[in-house]
């Protein structure tokens, strides 16, 4: 979906991630591309100092101005809305702390309150280490879960997204010996109408393509090496296409993402993390798109990680972050359309354009 959005009401906020990870440097190396594709330049919810002290060492010269809620961002400088002071001198690439984890989740948290105010547009966030959050006293495993609680929202998903794959996660951060349990006919359907509807709402596909992967090698030959396939996800299928969800499975989980991947698919729904994580990444490393559905507010972010063992040697690639600011203003545009459109105000012209 190529589509620019035709307005934007307010800017995309970039959270800045783990001070110490790639984060700041990829908000510098991504900045003029992002802020020529948007027809609003987006702001940066982190740490002015640490963006200033990142530019130095990168070699760019990169005007930086104070964003104002509220107000438009100037054009051609990096807008920043400073949510921490840190002391640039004291940090160390790669090497997280308490304050490092405690700023970097403050980003997130002012950046949901702006979403929510409508003072920013959509959320794209930056890395942050899971493991810094709580040391910071955060009780998430990420940013799904927080922005989950913080926005109230029951039931949410997290779908990575790129030109030739789609995934969703029935589960997500749980280990592998959690999965079977939490495997449950209502959590498989809950996960395909959210996704269903995202894809129209979010994305503006008229009818998505849903795929569904089994758990078992060969899909659980017919019960022989398990039966979730058989008592658990093929009803939930059946289920879901009863409500007229274009939906088919469970498939062998070796073979569907090949078929996604060529086109069959919009979608697949994975029944654990790395079952649609690994295809994924290696499909789209580097420009992939981690998006939550089920949220009042649009949040996209980048796939990677803090990636702390490159962190501050200039080497991170930014196409992530890229995709993760463009797809966010999409999305928040394509949301408004489809309100507009189901309370009948959108006008003709504007359906066609
Ligand atoms: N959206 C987010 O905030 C995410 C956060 N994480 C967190 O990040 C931390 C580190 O996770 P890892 O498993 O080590 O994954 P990682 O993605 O940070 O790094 C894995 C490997 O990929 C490389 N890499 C990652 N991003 C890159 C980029 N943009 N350009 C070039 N190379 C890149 C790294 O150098 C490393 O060798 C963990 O705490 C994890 O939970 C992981 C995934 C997403
Ligand atoms: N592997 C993707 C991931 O862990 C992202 O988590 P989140 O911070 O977006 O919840």
């Amino acid at each position: 979906m190529s589509r620019q959005p035709a307005r934007a009401a307010a800017p995309v906020g970039i959270t800045m991630g783990c001070p110490v990870g790639i984060g700041p440097e990829i908000i510098i190396s991504s900045w003029q591309t992002c802020s020529r594709t948007l027809a609003t330049p987006p702001v940066v919810i982190g740490d002015r100092a640490v963006l200033a002290m990142t530019a130095r060492q990168l070699g760019r010269h990169m005007p930086i101005a104070d964003w104002q809620p509220g107000r438009p961002p100037q054009p051609d400088v990096l807008n920043v809305l400073t949510a921490s002071r840190l002391d640039p001198d004291t940090l160390r690439a790669g090497q997280p702390s308490r304050a490092t984890g405690l700023a970097m989740a403050g980003y997130i948290d002012t950046a949901i309150s702006l979403c929510t105010e409508g003072l920013l547009d959509a959320i794209a966030t930056g890395p942050i280490s899971k493991a810094a959050l709580n040391l910071a006293g955060y009780p998430f495993p990420g940013h799904t879960e927080m922005l989950a609680a913080r926005t109230g929202a029951e039931r949410v998903a997290m779908m990575l997204t790129g030109s030739r794959l789609r995934v969703v996660l029935v589960t997500i951060h749980c280990a592998l010996a959690d999965v079977v349990p939490a495997l449950t006919g209502a959590s498989i359907i809950e996960l395909i109408t959210l996704t269903e509807l995202a894809l129209r709402t979010d994305f503006g596909l008229d009818k998505p393509r849903i795929a569904v992967a089994g758990l078992n090698p060969h899909g659980g030959e017919g019960g022989m090496f398990g039966r979730e396939e058989i008592e658990i996800i093929a009803p939930a299928v059946r289920h879901c296409a009863r409500l007229g969800i274009t939906i088919d499975g469970p498939f062998p989980p070796d073979t569907v993402f090949h078929q996604a991947a060529s086109g069959r698919f919009d979608v697949v729904v994975c029944m654990y993390h790395d079952q649609g994580l690994i295809p994924f990444k290696l499909l789209h490393f580097h420009d992939g798109v981690n998006v939550t559905l089920g949220l009042p507010i649009i949040r996209t972010s980048v796939d990677h990680g803090t990636a702390y063992d490159i962190a501050g040697r200039g080497v991170a690639d930014c196409r992530s972050l890229e995709q993760a600011v463009t797809l966010a203003a999409e999305l928040a545009e394509n949301r408004r359309r489809s309100a507009e459109r189901a309370s009948g105000t959108l006008s003709d012209k504007q359906e066609g354009s």
